[in-house]
Formats: structure tokens, sequence, C-alpha cells
């Protein structure tokens, strides 16, 4: 198995920066669906950039490439610890050239091992069987998603949806929910795979499973089918829409499995995928280690258009140049402008009747003033230039009770974790998409009061603390595109400086200076919130899925 080590490094590399084919065509579906005008049109097209992007630059189309997870299947008398050896030394290489993030922490330090090993990491389950060939699947899933994972335990009293009790209607309760529950902070729209039955442990473990089926396979089962067919047909009714923003698209796939249970448990296990669905096979050639095959479809040649034509050749994104800040009302044209802008104009110009109508492009320097910052209204986009501070977990735990390293005043943060690259020149970025904005919910607010910060940047929203002291201090929540990091990436032209690199790189205090970095409003000065307006209305369309449906 000689050339195994460059077949593993090379199912990373492909997994991690080129989106398979069956999930650009749930792309381009889920596009096709959306009105290109509305926000969640808008953050479809940032992502269809970020797709070809990602496949050009062979960068990781997510700057969180997740918890490298194998499935192998071996002949008998494979030997599996050299396979394990090599795969741990595919997985350095990767992340030494900035194809996967250091991702491995120790859960009671803190510590980033910096080369994706440690307790617990890589997942690598191999299991024998009687074909010749090795075939290694892998999954690259993200820690946003994989925080909306669910288990439900049934009987069960769900929100919204009553009781859900041990059959086929019960389960579809809890796929309904999981789907409301995980709103837009799993990077919607997404793609789900259940685990029916089984233990806590092996349910979810189904549910994982389910991913690796190929998005347009037909379920073996047929009630489970039907299951599928329906959960497709309605979980779009939910309204959440790409990124949370509302809108016609939520789910891009869903897979169901089933296994036996005790008699006393009936679990129903959901793993949740974010749109940035990065999963591949190869089958190895057990003498040689070489690759034979590639086991799904790749997303080369494959448009993530809705009109199923080829993808234009992605452009730099960036507003360009001219300092200063300034309101510049919607229908202005910004030369060299973010691709979502002229979306958001054309929306205007045609007089529809948009969620993101009546919005604004809002051009603004860094730091931020009091008074720019009140102007804003959910719903502006906003495109920053100057130096934000990136900032996730470590950081804000750490400012709660120590001073920063720089001046906040008028400052933006930005929940983002990096991949990032050194050489001689200096630090690069390499891929720097936003993090879920929630779990700094505790922090944030007295955060941004203590050193009087102006502007956060992240996904999926904050809740009523946050939206309170951004009342009353004057900030705005900017919702940028999760999984977007080639995209924003390219929004960023120097590293101008790091602190706290014992965080690790992901948890490190970046200084970056962009330059037409654009996100949008989502929560402002004047108490109104995107996010709590979708949670409320979705919960309300969840409502209507509570009478049975499978007798
Ligand atoms: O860790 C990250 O960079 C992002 C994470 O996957 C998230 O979705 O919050
Ligand atoms: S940031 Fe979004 S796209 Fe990236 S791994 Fe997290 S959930 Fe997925």
């Amino acid at each position: 198995m000689q050339h195994f080590e460059d077949s593993i490094y090379n199912l990373i590399v492909e997994t991690s920066t080129n989106l398979p084919g069956d999930v650009r065509r749930a792309v381009a579906k889920g596009r096709a669906l959306e009105d290109r005008a509305t926000r969640s049109g808008l953050a479809l097209t940032t992502i269809a950039q970020n797709i070809g992007m990602a496949e050009l630059q062979v960068s990781p189309i997510c700057q969180d490439t997740g918890m490298p997870t194998f499935i192998i299947h071996t002949p008998v008398g494979v030997n599996q610890i050299e396979m394990k050896k090599d795969i741990h030394s595919a997985i350095v290489r990767a992340t030494q050239n900035g194809k996967l993030r250091p991702n491995s922490v120790d859960s009671l330090t803190g510590e980033n091992s910096g080369d994706n090993l440690g307790a617990g990491t890589p997942v690598i389950h191999f299991e024998q069987w009687e074909e010749e060939g090795v075939d290694v699947r892998l999954i690259l899933k993200g820690g946003g998603c994989e925080n909306k994972n669910i288990q439900y335990s049934l009987p069960a009293e769900l929100e919204g949806l009553g009781k859900a009790g041990r059959d086929l209607d019960g389960i579809r309760k809890c796929i309904l929910h999981a789907v409301y529950q995980a709103q837009g902070q799993g990077c919607s729209a997404g793609f789900i795979g259940v685990g029916i039955g089984g233990d806590r442990t092996t349910g979810y473990e189904l549910a994982k499973k389910q991913l690796f089926r190929k998005v347009e396979d037909i379920n073996p089962v047929e009630d489970l089918g039907k299951l599928e067919e329906y959960i497709m047909e309605n979980a779009n009714k939910l309204g959440i829409g790409t990124m949370g923003f509302g809108g016609e698209v939520t789910l891009l796939g869903c897979k169901v499995g089933v296994m036996n249970r005790l008699p006393a448990s009936f679990f129903v296990s959901v793993a949740y995928n974010c749109w940035a669905f990065r999963r591949q096979g190869v089958l190895v050639d057990p003498a040689t280690g070489k690759i034979r095959e590639w086991l799904y479809e790749s997303g080369t040649g494959i448009s993530v258009d809705d009109a199923g034509v080829p993808s234009p050749e992605p452009v730099a994104v960036h507003a360009a140049g001219a300092a200063g800040s300034g309101v510049v009302p919607g229908d202005a044209t910004i030369p060299g402008a973010p691709a979502v802008l002229p979306a958001a104009e054309a929306a205007e110009g045609a007089g529809q009747p948009a969620t993101a109508g009546g919005s604004r492009e809002v051009r603004l320097t860094t730091p931020i003033s009091e008074e720019d910052i009140r102007s804003l209204r959910v719903g502006d986009v906003v495109i920053l230039s100057g130096e934000m501070h990136t900032g996730r977990d470590a950081l804000h735990k750490y400012l709660m009770d120590h001073e920063t390293p720089v001046d906040l005043n008028g400052a933006v943060i930005y929940h983002c974790g990096p991949v990032m690259l050194k050489d001689e020149e200096g630090w690069h970025v390499k891929a720097a998409g936003p993090t879920t904005s929630i779990r700094e919910e505790p922090y944030q607010g007295d955060i941004i009061k203590k050193f009087g910060i102006r502007a956060v940047i992240g996904k999926g929203g904050m809740g009523p603390k946050t939206l309170k002291a951004l009342q009353e201090h004057g900030g705005v929540y900017l919702n940028a595109i999760g999984g977007a990091a080639q995209y924003y990436a390219e929004c960023i032209k120097k590293v101008n400086a790091v602190d706290f690199m014992e965080f690790g790189i992901p948890e490190a205090m970046w200084h970056l200076q962009v330059d037409g970095f654009a996100a949008i409003v989502t929560m402002d000065s004047h108490g109104n919130s995107l996010h709590a307006d979708v949670e409320k209305d979705s919960a309300a369309k969840l409502a209507q899925f509570r009478e049975p449906v499978f007798k």
C-alpha cells in the first residue's frame, strides 16, 4: 500500500475544496426555488460563488473543516494499523498545507494540537468485508452544524407539534422539529441524516451514515422513502430560509435509516449538515494503495446555477478602494462591489416586494461612530473597510475579566476562526467565514459595553441580551454568509497582527485589514432582530404540521 498516504491526502483535499456533484445539484435546485432578489436568494448567490472559488483555488470551502471522519471497508488481511498511520500522516500534511484547519482541541486545557491529531481525532471506523478493494469514505462535518444535531426519545411532547408517539408519524414530527430548532445556525439550507432506533450512540451513528448516501438515491424501505419525500415537500414550508434569513428553501436533502432498538427505547437521532456538505470516497487498490475510483460524482463542471448554465468564473469580490464612511442609497452603483450588491439593486430596480426590499447599501470604515451605527436598520447591507478583529469562544471568555491588547472603541469584532498559513512574508488567510454567534451570547453584551465595540459580525444571530446591549450602547449585529470562507478571505487584504496565539489558530485574535467586506444588518440598535422574527414566524408555521399524516 505504498501509495495509500497519497491517496488519502488527495481524498482530504478533494473533500475539503470541491463540493460533490450531487450536492451542487441540490444547491442549484434550492436556488431555483428562491427569489434571487431576497436576502436568502442573495445568500445563495454568495454560496454558489464561494463553491466556485474554493474549487478554483483548491482551498477549503468553509474554514471549519470539521471532524475528519473516515468509514473504511477492507478485505480480510489488510493491515489496518499501517493504514491508520498513513491516514494520520495525510491529515498532518493537509493541515500544514492549509487544506484542513487545526481543529483538535484538548477539552480540558483548550490547547490546540496544531496538526488535527489528538485523543479521538480523526475518527476512523474500520470494517471488514468480502470485496477485494478498500473503500474509504470521508466526511468533514463542521462544529456549527454538529451542534444542531438532536436526539429524541419517544414518546415525547414537541413544541408546536404536540405528542410524538412511537410510530412513523411521531418520527415525522421529530424530523420537522429538528429542522425548526436548527434555524439558520447550522448554515441552512441543510441536509439531514436520520437514524431511527439503536441506542443513543448507534442511533447517532446511523444518522451520520445516512449522510454518506447520495442525495438523489431512493430509500429501499418504501415507508421511509415516503417519509423522506414528505419531509422534502414540507420542511421548506417552515420559511426559515438560507442562513435563517426567511425564505423558500430550508432543506436540501433528507435521508432516513432504521435499525432495531431495545423494547424500552425509541430514539430518533438527527444529524444536521450545513450546505457545505463535504463528503467523498475512494476505492483503493489493496496492493498498491492507489485510487482506482472516486465514489461520488465530482463537482467539477456541475453548475450551482439554478438555470443549469456553467457557473461564471469566480471574480474578486471586494468593493474597490475609496476610503471614508458614507451611506449610499440602494440604487447607487459601487464599482467593483461584492457580487451580492448588483442583485440587491436589481431587486429594487424591478420594484419587487423582496424581503431585502427597501434596504440600503452602507459603506463604513472602522472605527465606526455611534451616529453611523444608529442610522442602520435591519436589512441594510454594510460594506466594511478598515481593520477588524476576530474573536470567538476563548477570547470572549478571556475579555470578561481581562483588558484587550488593542483599542476596541468603535471596533468591529468578527466571530471567525480562520485557516491561516505562515511563510517568510508573514501570515496569509486561506479561509475565513463566520462562526455561529449564539455561543457568545453569555458574554457579548458585556464585552460590547466594556470596550466600546460598535459592530459584531457572525452568523445565525444572537439573543435578547445582546440585542439589549446593541440598543443601549449603539451597536449592530451583521450576519455574514456562513461557510462562504473563500468569498470573505478575498476581502481580507492584510493580516496586521495577531494576539493570543496560545489559544490556537482558530481562537486567536487576528487583526485583519479588510476592504469591501459585505454583511447584512440582522439586529440593529433600535431593538429589531430578524432572527427573533424568523424564529417566531417559523414556530407558528411548525404548528400546521400537528395533525397526523402517517396513520
Ligand atoms: O468553527 C467554525 O469556524 C464555524 C463552525 O462550524 C460554525 O458553524 O459555527
Ligand atoms: S460555518 Fe457553516 S458551513 Fe462551515 S462548517 Fe460551520 S455550519 Fe458548516
